[in-house]
């Protein structure tokens, strides 16, 4: 069965379709450069309504595990792949990558050029695109006709906190798994509360620290959480990932802007301002701080991105707070920028960010 990639400025690719061949796509598109990590990249919830064309020439090779999902359910609209393994024979494997996409009602198109594909996206930009079953005849009035998908929340909070953990409320934008697992893995309880929480509220948690969660859009959608950011910021050890990291720049009078084709990648490399340290980081963002606005603000950039100088980390001065615009929890992507939590732990002690931090 065919299936047609159709993107905003009108240019078409045909391919052959996988995961739920009934199911259309319209969302933005973007391109992943990760060479694994096919199955966390899917499941993670900051790719909501979104349309993921990997550049690795083979995806599906390792099937799927299901200890990886960053969520139980699927956000993305659509996955564009070079060329789909049907069969996977890895010892964690329990099922195909197309057999998963079924089932979770993700329509697939394999069989196009997705380098091509990512050479055009960042000689236009990211743009809008449809994955069809027809040739499209109206672009617009065949996206508006395609349902949007919402966020599932995550897990329900857990116990009251035992005294000897560090309690960790995390602010659910649409959490990664692998996020409450970093924290688990070192010592923390933690807590996950719906991002429309009161402060009162996540007060009677009684937590030791909170962390901004990353999630799906542009951060200018969530004008809401900014007063409760600020008051968090004001009264906890704070730490932000991804869009928590826009959100907290927001928070204290910074700017967000749209990047020209976004970071969606295992090798992003990252340096820590303070100390010249570089991290090769995962990253996941279409959005990002804009440097100049945050002259404005009682902020600090303390990291950037090598490859277009953009902002990767801040903190404010005085107060146990920082963020980063990367994932050091990764799953997909490497874990060398991990000590990111082991800092955000160090903080929950009231020391004040160290310079590097
Ligand atoms: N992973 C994230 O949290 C993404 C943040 C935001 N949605 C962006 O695309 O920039």
């Amino acid at each position: 069965m065919q299936k047609y990639l159709t993107l905003a400025d009108g240019t078409q690719w045909i391919g052959t379709a996988f995961g739920d061949r009934s199911i259309e796509g319209a969302g933005q598109l973007v391109f992943n450069t990760g060479m694994t990590g096919y199955q966390e990249t899917v499941t993670d919830p900051s790719y909501l309504n979104q349309l993921i064309a990997f550049t690795a020439p083979l995806i599906g090779n390792y099937g799927i595990d299901p200890t990886v999902n960053q969520a139980a359910t699927l956000g993305t609209q659509a996955v564009i792949v070079h060329e789909l393994t049907t069969f996977s024979d890895h010892y964690t494997s329990r099922q195909t990558f197309d057999n998963f996409l079924t089932i979770h009602h993700v329509p697939g198109l394999q069989g196009i050029d997705t380098r091509e594909l990512t050479i055009h996206l960042r000689q236009t930009g990211t743009q809008a695109a449809i994955l069809s079953n027809q040739p499209i005849l109206n672009f617009d009035a065949k996206f508006a006709s395609l349902p949007l998908k919402a966020l599932t929340p995550q897990s329900l909070p857990v116990a009251l906190p035992k005294p000897t953990q560090p309690h960790i409320v995390v602010i659910d934008f649409g959490e990664k798994t692998a996020i409450t697992t970093a924290l688990i893995k070192r010592g923390c309880q933690v807590s996950i509360l719906p991002a429309t929480s009161s402060l009162k509220h996540i007060q009677a948690y009684q937590p030791d620290g909170i962390l901004l969660s990353n999630g799906p859009g542009d951060p200018q959608q969530y004008p809401a959480a900014l007063p409760l950011i600020r008051q968090l910021a004001n009264r906890y050890p704070l730490a932000g990932i991804c869009l928590g990291h826009q959100l907290l720049a927001r928070a204290f009078g910074a700017k967000t802007y749209q990047l020209t084709f976004g970071h969606h990648g295992l090798n992003h490399p990252v340096k820590d301002l303070a100390t010249g340290q570089v991290w090769m980081t995962a990253q996941n963002h279409d959005f990002a701080v804009d440097p100049a606005s945050v002259t404005t603000t009682p902020l600090q950039i303390t990291t950037i991105e090598l490859n277009d100088g953009s902002v990767e980390g801040l903190r404010l001065p005085g107060r146990p707070v920082m963020s980063v615009q990367f994932h050091p929890e990764a799953h997909p992507g490497p874990l060398e920028a991990g000590q990111f939590f082991d800092q955000f732990i160090q903080m929950l002690h009231h020391q004040e960010v160290s310079a590097n931090a």
